[in-house]
């Protein structure tokens, strides 16, 4: 049986389903490593530009396995044939031929959003970009690869690029993401470090500080902000002790409250990042929001359905992968009419105990997960979806390489 693959991608959809006004050229970038190439020439790049190529598939390809509808609980393990080869497949350059005209003194660069777990970077970068990019939940480390949205403005282009919460690392998927946040901070033009105003700074704050601080006064110079997060929460007092303990952390630093649910200060936390980018041409197409692939968006969005209401340890042993994705045929064999996509989901736990928790009684709990997903899924893909979800245990995945490289991490 041939693997399928996920239909065309959306380039530019949200993951609320959001998209917006279509590209008037064909470029994108590439997602692996920080940069993508600069459509206009790349003279910032160090990478050389990849050969003109069609759009890679979005999701990632996967084994074929037969349509079900209910929730598979037997107690497997994690092993070769269980979960498809890492998720994110790498993108590749379309050139335009006919570029736009850049206004002079167009700016384009990175942010990057760095702080605690559950500090607020992916609601922010959320309303920054104005729709729903990264997925969010009152858990701590919901974030766990760095997610980019884009926002387009007439004199400036910003790639905002959020990132999995900093944290003292317990596991080696921990330690990974460390890893990852740190890379990307050596690359980007400005770093956005969010620390909320609901909790003091603390010994968390002061090691990312510490982190931070080789690259504001290294070569590259990277300038910091600290982006005062969820101002609603706190008195008008508090938020004044708090903007004094923050400027003690990162003298000479910019400091910007803002609360992202709220909307207050976020065209300012806006306009300062953009007062930091570099000259340069636009990086992704006009209307690009995000250059994430339709199979993480999908395997991301039944991962917040299933973080709703867990506690504890679970929402950390929750990885989900799509393992296939494509159109269900009509009975003829042929295309139908709806364009109904078939979408199979793998849920994966790190013990039995955890699965029953996730299927809930007689499967309660699964449906509900599928419901919402599902609903977040159409709305993403614009089609109606079969979602197939499956639970099963990958036994301390969190603390296995072998297993933590076949999801993708
Ligand atoms: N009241 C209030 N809540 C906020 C605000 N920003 C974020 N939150 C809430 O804080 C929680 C964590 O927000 P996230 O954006 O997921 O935090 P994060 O820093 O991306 O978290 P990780 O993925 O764990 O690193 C969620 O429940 C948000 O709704 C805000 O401005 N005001």
């Amino acid at each position: 049986m041939p693997r399928r693959r996920g239909p065309p991608g959306p380039g530019g959809r949200a993951l609320d389903g959001r998209r917006a006004p279509a590209a008037d050229d064909a470029r994108r970038p590439a997602p692996a490593g920080l940069r993508p190439r600069r459509a206009g020439g790349g003279a910032r790049h160090v990478r050389p530009p990849a050969p003109a190529a069609p759009r890679v598939p979005r999701a990632a390809p996967v084994s074929p396995r037969p349509p079900s509808g209910g929730p598979d609980d037997r107690a497997d393990d994690l092993d070769d044939d269980d979960v498809p080869p890492p998720g994110v497949p790498a993108s590749a350059v379309v050139t335009g031929s006919s570029l736009p005209a850049v206004p002079e003194g167009y700016r384009s660069g990175f942010a990057c959003f760095v702080g605690r777990p559950n500090a607020g970077k992916s609601t922010l970068t959320n309303a920054l970009v104005g729709t729903k990019v990264a997925i969010t939940s009152s858990r701590p480390q919901t974030t766990r690869h760095t997610v980019r949205g884009i926002l387009h403005r007439p004199q400036a282009q910003l790639v905002l690029v959020d990132t999995p919460g900093l944290h003292r690392p317990r596991t080696l998927l921990g330690q990974r993401l460390n890893d990852l946040v740190l890379a990307t901070l050596a690359e980007v033009d400005v770093i956005g470090f969010c620390l909320p105003a609901d909790q003091p700074v603390g010994p968390g704050d002061r090691w990312i500080a510490a982190q931070l601080q080789p690259l504001s006064e290294g070569r590259r110079g990277t300038p910091v902000v600290a982006v005062v997060t969820k101002t609603d929460l706190v008195t008008r007092d508090r938020l004044a002790q708090h903007l004094v303990e923050v400027a003690e952390l990162l003298p000479g630093a910019d400091v910007v409250p803002v609360s992202a649910t709220g909307g207050q200060q976020v065209d300012v936390v806006e306009e300062v990042l953009l007062g930091h980018l570099p000259e340069g041409p636009p990086m992704y197409p006009d209307g690009e929001l995000t250059d994430e692939p339709e199979a993480v968006m999908v395997a991301e969005l039944v991962r917040e359905a299933a973080l709703e209401g867990v506690r504890d340890e679970l929402p950390h042993s929750l990885a989900v992968v799509v393992e296939e994705m494509g159109p269900r045929p009509a009975a003829d064999g042929g295309e139908r009419a709806d364009g109904m996509l078939d979408v199979h989901v793998q849920l994966f736990v790190e013990r039995d105990s955890q699965k029953g928790i996730v299927i809930g009684k007689g499967g309660s709990r699964l449906r509900e997960v599928g419901t919402q997903a599902r609903a977040g899924i159409e709305a993403l893909l614009g089609v109606p979806v079969f979602l197939d979800l499956r639970v099963k245990v990958a036994k301390d995945w969190q603390r296995d390489p072998r297993k933590l490289q076949r999801l993708g991490f």
